[in-house]
């Protein structure tokens, strides 16, 4: 049976959001705790003393059919080339906010080392996200070594739902091709239930299958050509597949006596038949603006896949802030932005890409790939490249305080895109405020696929927790 998890306010998408940011107790921590063998924080509340199982549409007053105009919304002001908000000086060109954005909306400069982001109370009482900026319970007071993720659980429960799209979706992926021999397992990491979960706002199978094809071909794409070398992967030659494999999301037109070995290659290649096959069924929910931008985000994955592959050909291992860069862009970002098309409405190309709006969205991006940071490390091989991998590089410290600070710095991502949507959110459209209530749900559907699925939970996991401990006791 579907469980909501979090109240449907369905008539007032401001007090929707409120309600879904300010709610953490769904959020999963005692999965995390197990990254702290002994030091597990305490069980969260259960939600389901607000659990309203009913009508379907999230949030529907915010919502409009694809391709409608915004008519009623209020515009975000257009950019003013000239106009730079936010902190000047030395270190915080990072923290601009370039246009789009009057100043007097402007967030605050991000925060200073070791300080917390404030916000604007009197602004989110005005916008209708009263709770914002009080629903940051997110240090665990009773373990105060133990960093709690400031991140909710899932908005939407629906076992059935997500088997049906995991099993349409295997289905699926058995007549592309791709992970052959592994179906059984592909099966059990429930890419289906990760769907059903970061997508709440529809319960329309075919849409959530939809977004699963390009999600999965995406991870195909990034275990077979750049992560499992028992599958044939190889970062030398990574560059050139993701090249190729970009002329498949952004269909290239070739003269005619080149063209069929498009075609060709569509047939030996089971990742490219698997995006071919996913973007045309994602056509049938997205935009033209939509489909635009997801190819777009697409180009900018490959690219920082290809940066991937080259630090591992040279073995180095990033700078902190290089991986950071690289992350933000290596990210969750392509299934994210898909939020609105799924749900069945637009948030228009003005505002998705509004220097605002995209900082907002870029650091959610950012937050929710770091989760998988966290709950991958089982799954990595030794040299892994990843937050807290790069953290113990520079900082020389233990496996358990680089888990902490990428934690801390997964927060700090968080609280800022909280507190900048709701900056935007004032001069927004309905459409945006919902958007970014969706990329919120999103964040707390993957959590709780990551703290769960066997992707990260295998017998593996068993292994990478040994090589922890024994990383923590050697320090
Ligand atoms: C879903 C998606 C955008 C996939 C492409 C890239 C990718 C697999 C990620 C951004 C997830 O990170 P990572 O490569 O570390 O994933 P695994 O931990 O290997 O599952």
């Amino acid at each position: 049976m579907a469980t909501m998890l979090v109240p449907t306010a369905t008539h007032d998408a401001g007090k929707f959001a409120s309600s879904l940011v300010a709610d953490m107790r769904g959020a999963p921590s005692v999965a995390l705790s197990d990254l702290f063998p002994g030091h597990g924080p305490p069980s969260p509340k259960p939600a389901r003393s607000q659990v309203i199982v009913g009508p379907n549409g999230l949030g529907t007053s915010a919502a409009r059919p694809i391709g409608t105009r915004h008519g009623e919304s209020v515009p975000i002001p257009r950019a003013e080339p000239a106009t730079i908000t936010g902190p000047k000086g030395l270190g915080t060109s990072a923290a601009r906010l370039i246009g789009g954005l009057h100043p007097h909306h402007a967030p605050k400069a991000a925060p200073e080392q070791g300080e917390s982001v404030t916000v604007d109370q009197e602004l989110l009482d005005r916008v209708g996200l009263s709770q914002l900026g009080a629903s940051a319970a997110w240090v665990s007071p009773h373990q105060p070594d133990t960093p709690e993720l400031f991140c909710p659980g899932p908005v939407r429960d629906d076992p059935a739902l997500g088997q049906l799209v995991n099993d349409q979706l295997v289905a699926w992926a058995g007549e592309m091709g791709i992970y052959p021999g592994q179906l059984d397992h592909l099966r059990k990491c429930d890419f289906g239930r990760l769907m059903m979960l970061t997508h709440p706002a529809t319960n329309d199978p075919d849409r959530l299958l939809a977004a699963a094809k390009v999600v999965i071909a995406e991870w195909a794409s990034d275990d077979y050509y750049l992560d499992e070398e028992k599958f044939g992967a190889d970062p030398a030659t990574a560059a050139a597949r993701y090249g190729l494999l970009y002329g498949i999301v952004d269909p290239v037109a070739l003269p005619v006596r080149y063209a069929p070995q498009v075609d060709k290659h569509l047939e030996d290649d089971a990742i490219a038949r698997a995006f071919r096959s996913g973007m045309e069924h994602l056509a049938k929910y997205t935009t033209t603006a939509q489909m635009a931008r997801f190819q777009h985000q697409m180009a900018i994955l490959f690219t920082t896949l290809d940066q991937n592959a080259s630090w591992r050909l040279t073995k180095e291992q990033p700078a902190v802030w290089h991986y950071l860069v690289h992350r933000q862009h290596n990210s969750y970002l392509p299934p994210m932005i898909l939020v609105d098309s799924i749900a069945g409405y637009e948030l228009s190309p003005q505002e998705f890409y509004n220097p605002g709006v995209r900082r907002a969205v870029l650091m959610v991006g950012l937050a929710a790939v770091l989760l998988n940071d966290l709950y991958s490390a089982s799954k990595e091989s030794d040299d892994d490249i990843s937050l807290p991998e790069a953290i113990i590089a520079e900082e020389k410290c233990t496996h358990r305080e680089a888990i902490a600070r990428t934690v801390e710095i997964h927060n700090e991502l968080m609280q800022m895109f909280v507190a900048e949507a709701a900056v935007l959110s004032a001069a927004g459209s309905p459409a945006l405020r919902r958007f970014f209530t969706d990329l919120w749900a999103w964040c707390g559907g993957s959590r709780q696929w990551h703290a769960t699925t066997l992707r990260y939970h295998s017998d593996d996991a068993k292994r990478t927790n040994d090589k922890t401990q024994h990383a923590d006791s050697t320090a």
